[in-house]
């Protein structure tokens, strides 16, 4: 486990765990031989002269004395070199999540996260901190008893010995009967978690639905799930508890008969039979706590095993030699990309020259969205090329690709901070009058005089405190204050009302200003102003060319907009 936790967090720990550990050791060595230190110091205090204890009890107090300080050592450099793991650990997570492909960001991955980030971190990283200590005391002291044993009497010594595989064949079979219900008890864990964040986020839809009570009805079921799965879990280890405790009572029965049947026939005398047995009893708490520790460990281990499975998931290649391009049209070449087995997008040939707008149009899910998001490299295509300036994005450094895309999506996601902040999201190191000015061209300025707090309006989780229109247009100011040369939008101004709808637009044509843009949209006013459309359906461009020259061809886009413009009248 500790190879896992080393391989995954990286070798610059593995001194400093060495190190622990090996302090560890040396506590549960002078632990035992501090017990050891019992029999002499009671074999004199049973004989004839009492008197001779006291330089082993002096020898006692010292050993009691070391350990305590050993003690002491090696908790504190256990809880350190624990609590740097842990940072280190959630350091490497952060980074490692944040260079995931978009695409892997599944639906469900959030409670997964979630709990991998919070309760997975530190089960996994506690370890060190909180299980290794009594570990390697439970597993160290019992070993150095049975040496002291064989020492004093080689029979009593042999049959100590003689347990220490049995004990340790009774504790592995108990961990390996327990591997499979702790993982199904570990993967329904994950999925309530799910299941409560989605049944948290979604309240205003099942609400407005009246759906509280059906959505409710699949979270109880995975809690359900949950309860089954963790009562088979303590189920499946009650039988290596039991029988680890069955197993130590023995193995101290048998030391007993063994040593009433020494004593009888004279070969060793009742006070070291006595001492040998207090020793024994010694042995046993730490070998029982094995059982619950070891409970501990597999948890640990499981989230590990998670934790490993996460960050080697690999990351989108980034290119040896980065290449950078100078110019910045864009060009969508033979691209094919497949959702599992569904293709989105189907040899989609497309180009926009710099500067220039081309407009996205189709039915929903003709996979409009899915060609901006394979611009942004958020996934990589399965076959042709997507370029900017003739170079391939997968040939372009993930920063400084993102660095020339600026990207406003109909649902904004704004972080719990201040306007201000969200703002600057765009160019932290921007001046104050480069952040004023963008929101003002974003229309943003207007937002800010009606706030009580001003720029210091604090938005909320998600932006939940600001209109949706509100929402967009920060996003729009942020995408401004960005200044890259190539723009994406997605569905825009689809979903707002007329005031806001006309701020944004005044804020989108600022922002679409003399950059190339790739625009998804539904409504033919803003279609109109691209240079170019084309018209997607099932993955395919079924047609494209100017707005006009489409509505002449009187083909599928001619009907499209038929279709689109008659449920508006309707409306
Ligand atoms: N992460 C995903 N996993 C599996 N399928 C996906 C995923 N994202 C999108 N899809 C599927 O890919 C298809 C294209 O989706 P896309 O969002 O690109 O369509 P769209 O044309 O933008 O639709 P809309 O106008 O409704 O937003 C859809 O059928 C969608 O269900």
């Amino acid at each position: 486990m500790i190879g896992t936790l080393l391989r995954v967090l990286g070798q610059e720990y593995a001194g400093p765990v060495r190190r622990t550990v090996a302090l560890m050791t040396a506590t549960a060595l002078a632990e035992g031989l501090s017990y050891a230190l019992l029999v002499p110091v009671l074999r004199a205090l049973f004989g004839s002269t009492p008197e001779d204890a006291r330089p082993w009890l002096a020898a006692f107090a010292a050993a009691v004395a070391v350990y305590a300080v050993l003690r002491y050592v090696s908790d504190r450099s256990g809880f350190r070199v624990g609590t740097t793991m842990l940072h280190g650990m959630y350091e490497r997570l952060g980074e490692h999540l944040a260079r995931l492909p978009i695409g892997w960001y599944q639906p469900g991955r959030t409670g997964e996260v979630s709990v991998l980030a919070s309760q997975g971190v530190l089960q996994a990283m506690g370890v060190i901190a909180h299980l290794l200590a009594p570990f390697i005391s439970a597993c160290v002291t019992p070993l150095t008893i049975v040496a002291v044993m064989l020492a004093f009497n080689w029979q009593l010594g042999l049959a100590g010995l003689a347990a220490v595989p049995l004990v340790a064949a009774v504790q592995l079979r108990a961990a390996r009967a327990t591997t499979a219900t702790d993982r199904e008890r570990v993967e329904r864990e994950r999925a309530a978690t799910g299941r409560v964040i989605e049944y948290l986020q979604a309240q205003p839809v099942l609400r407005a639905g009246g759906r509280t009570g059906e959505r409710f009805g699949l979270l109880d079921d995975s809690l359900r799930e949950l309860r089954r799965a963790s009562r088979r879990a303590t189920l499946s280890a009650l039988p290596g508890v039991l029988g680890l405790a069955v197993t130590v009572q023995a193995v101290f029965t048998a030391l007993l008969a063994l040593g009433a049947y020494l004593a009888l026939g004279g070969g060793i005398g009742a006070a070291e039979v006595l001492a040998i047995l207090v020793l024994a009893a010694r042995c046993a708490d730490p070998l029982l706590s094995l059982a619950e520790m070891s409970g501990g460990i597999r948890a640990a281990r499981a989230e590990l095993t998670r934790l490993d499975e996460v960050l080697t998931t690999e990351p989108l290649p980034e290119p040896r030699t980065p290449r950078e391009p100078t110019r910045h049209d864009v060009e969508f070449d033979a691209v094919t990309f497949r959702h599992g087995d569904r293709t989105v997008a189907d040899g989609v040939t497309l180009s926009v020259p710099e500067g220039r707008r081309l407009a996205v149009v189709g039915p929903s899910g003709a996979g409009k969205t899915t060609l901006l998001q394979l611009l942004a490299r958020f996934y990589d295509v399965d076959a042709g090329a997507v370029r900017i300036g003739g170079v391939d994005v997968r040939e372009m450094d993930t920063a400084a690709l993102m660095a020339r895309i600026a990207v406003v999506f109909q649902d904004v996601y704004l972080f719990d901070g201040t306007i201000e902040e969200n703002v600057r999201l765009g160019r932290p190191d921007a001046t104050d009058a480069e952040v004023r000015a963008a929101a003002a061209a974003a229309r943003l300025d207007e937002v800010i005089e009606r706030l009580p707090g001003g720029w210091s309006t604090e938005v909320g989780e998600g932006g939940v405190l600001l209109s949706g229109g509100e929402r967009q247009r920060v996003s729009i100011a942020r995408a401004l204050l960005k200044d890259a040369p190539i723009v994406l939008l997605d569905e825009v101004t689809s979903a707002l009302d007329p005031v806001n709808e006309a701020a944004v637009h005044a804020g989108i044509e600022e922002l679409m200003a003399g950059r190339t843009v790739v625009l998804v949209a539904h409504r033919m006013a803003t279609v109109r102003r691209a240079d170019h459309v084309a018209f997607l359906d099932a993955g395919r461009v079924l047609e494209q060319g100017t707005h006009e020259e489409l509505l002449r061809r009187a083909g599928r886009y001619a009907a499209y907009w038929d279709l689109s413009l008659a449920g508006v009248a309707r409306d």
